[in-house]
């Protein structure tokens, strides 16, 4: 997804947190130089491919997420999914992080050579700051939210669990499998759970430009606002 038809919906996202643009802006300039350029190409096997998105709810620990992960083509996994799915022996293709939580798998992973998709944000600058230069760079691709500028990228998506089904679709993923998803999870706290709900309606704009249905939306399905880019 490019810019523009993120831009609006990256626009209500920032009016209903009240987060600011020109911090996000500012955290992009900051990831932008510790960035280098990052082979994009290396995401072409997610094309025509089934791809697990591993989210980071407490059912990533049952032995059907880590199945239905090692079953798919590729694996894109969110924040703390890679380090249980990591534990469970299944190999990730990339983990997509805000480095709030696991910077140091992040890390261990980039030494490996395992793309990491980091997210600069207003509230992440110093996590930015402390970590993108000791990760190896040719590993990281730096996005943003915001505008993207220089080596720093944009797919579309709000919290790591979306942006990495925003960058599986933008790559021509054909089939988007959830794992680890626990939309209604109770047990978060109230930010978390506006966090997740963002989550589900995204998603729910995503399957719907794809005119797909992705099974994690299921149980409750959020309406796409109208107005809401669908071409
Ligand atoms: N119940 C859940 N709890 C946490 N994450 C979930 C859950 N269900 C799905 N997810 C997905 O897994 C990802 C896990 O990443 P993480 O918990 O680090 O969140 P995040 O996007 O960095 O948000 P936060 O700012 O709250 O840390 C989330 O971004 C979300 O997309
Ligand atoms: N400005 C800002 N942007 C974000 C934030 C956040 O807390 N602040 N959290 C995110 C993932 O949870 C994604 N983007």
């Amino acid at each position: 997804m490019n810019f523009e038809t993120w831009e609006p919906v990256y626009e209500a996202v920032l009016d209903d947190f009240g987060f600011d643009r020109g911090a996000d802006e500012r955290a992009r300039d900051v990831a932008d130089g510790f960035a280098t350029p990052f082979d994009l190409g290396r995401f072409d096997g997610l094309a025509g491919a089934t791809v697990a998105i591993a989210g980071a709810g407490p059912s990533i620990e049952n032995a059907s997420a880590a199945r239905r992960a090692r079953e798919a083509d590729a694996v894109l996994a969110a924040s703390t999914a890679a380090d249980v799915l990591l534990a469970a022996d299944v190999a990730i293709d990339a983990m997509v992080t805000d480095l709030d939580k696991n910077p140091e798998t992040a890390r261990r992973l980039s030494e490996s050579g395992v793309p990491v998709v980091a997210h600069a944000h207003g509230d992440n600058v110093p996590a930015v700051r402390e970590w993108l230069p000791r990760f190896r760079t040719e590993h990281v691709l730096a996005t943003t939210q915001a505008r993207p500028r220089g080596d720093v990228r944009g797919f579309g998506g709000f919290t790591d669990g979306d942006r990495a089904a925003f960058l599986a679709d933008h790559f021509g993923a054909a089939e988007l499998v959830f794992v680890g998803w626990d939309l209604e999870d109770p047990t978060v706290d109230p930010t978390k759970a506006r966090k997740l709900r963002w989550a589900g309606r995204l998603l729910a704009w995503l399957e719907a430009r794809r005119c797909d249905r992705f099974d994690v939306l299921e149980e409750r399905r959020p309406s796409v606002p109208a107005g809401w880019p669908m071409e």
